[in-house]
């Protein structure tokens, strides 16, 4: 295994379908791929196994952690290639009426070093008619994730967490230098703030994100946004997916970069230093009056 400072790190972009099985197999074919080129870290997208927006459908296909395919043949994987596998969520069942939306860190033995379940649901009216409804079938979890990686430890979050920064600045808190947001963003969003968001998250919390993203257009009809990222503590795109079509992108990691931004700009050391005066109550409007118009 690689025991150098750096390592070189791989996202998975996926067009995910409605079916598991040939989702496994595009997904490990990247992987592969990945691993030839030298990768230690692997990240694939959210929704990894699935993308299937009719619930009888989805339902049907869903397995619960224990009797899913995808993630044991994701764990054998890990094992055979070596490597550290964040496998960006995959939709599991929970009960008979809910999911959950679960990412997960394989480690090179083939175990389960760390789960998350997505938080933040994408309950959204985009408008022109596209509309989302995460939590009609999915639990959200209530935890944040912190794990650990050989060179350094890892936050765990997925998609649509990535517009709720306390989460990160929570995680970054507790001593995360990599961030992972694995994703399945809509183009109409991910056009507009894909770029902005993840590398706010990464600036602001002094910390390398990794960002594996479907893209293209999906069998349940679905179009996202692709654009997979890899981003370092200073904001800068590593590398980047060109479009959305399936495929790899990978870039080497100086986990040193993360000590370099935060003594450049130590905004996680100088945070939280205020109270909040609501104008509206008397009480606190005497607080204001010399400061506000
Ligand atoms: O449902 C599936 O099949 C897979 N899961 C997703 O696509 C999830 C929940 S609907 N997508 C997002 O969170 C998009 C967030 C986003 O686009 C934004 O924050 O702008």
């Amino acid at each position: 295994m690689n025991t150098k400072p750096t390592f070189t790190a791989a996202m998975i972009q996926m067009r995910s379908g409605l079916f598991p099985e040939p989702n496994f197999d595009q997904g490990s074919r990247l992987i592969r791929e990945a691993a030839a080129q030298g990768a230690d870290f692997v990240q694939t997208p959210e929704a990894s196994n699935i993308m299937q927006a009719d619930r009888v459908a989805l339902f049907e296909h869903l397995r619960t952690e224990d009797d899913d395919r995808s993630l044991s043949g994701y764990r054998d994987l890990a094992r055979e290639l070596k490597i550290y596998l964040n496998v960006g969520s995959l939709a599991l069942r929970l009960t008979a009426e809910k999911a959950v939306n679960r990412s997960f860190l394989i480690g090179p033995s083939g175990d389960i070093l760390a789960r998350y379940d997505k938080i933040h649901m994408f309950d959204i009216d985009l408008g022109g008619g596209e509309s989302y409804r995460e939590s009609a079938n999915y639990q959200p979890g209530e935890t944040a994730v912190i794990t650990d990686l050989p060179w350094g430890r890892l936050g765990m979050t997925i998609c649509y967490d990535v517009r709720f920064p306390a989460l990160y600045r929570a995680l970054a808190e507790a001593g995360a230098s990599f961030l992972t947001v694995p994703a399945a963003f809509t183009r109409k969003t991910g056009e507009a703030h894909w770029h902005t968001l993840l590398r706010a998250r990464a600036i602001e919390n002094g910390s390398f994100v990794f960002a594996a993203a479907q893209g293209g257009m999906h069998d349940n009809n679905r179009e996202t946004f692709g654009h997979s990222l890899i981003v370092d503590p200073w904001g800068t795109v590593l590398a980047e997916a060109s479009g959305t079509e399936p495929g790899i992108v990978l870039a080497t990691i100086d986990p040193a970069n993360v000590a370099t931004a935060r003594r450049a700009v130590p905004s996680l050391q100088h945070g939280r230093r205020f109270s909040l005066v609501d104008h509206k109550s008397p009480s606190d409007h005497l607080h204001l009056v010399r400061g506000s118009a």
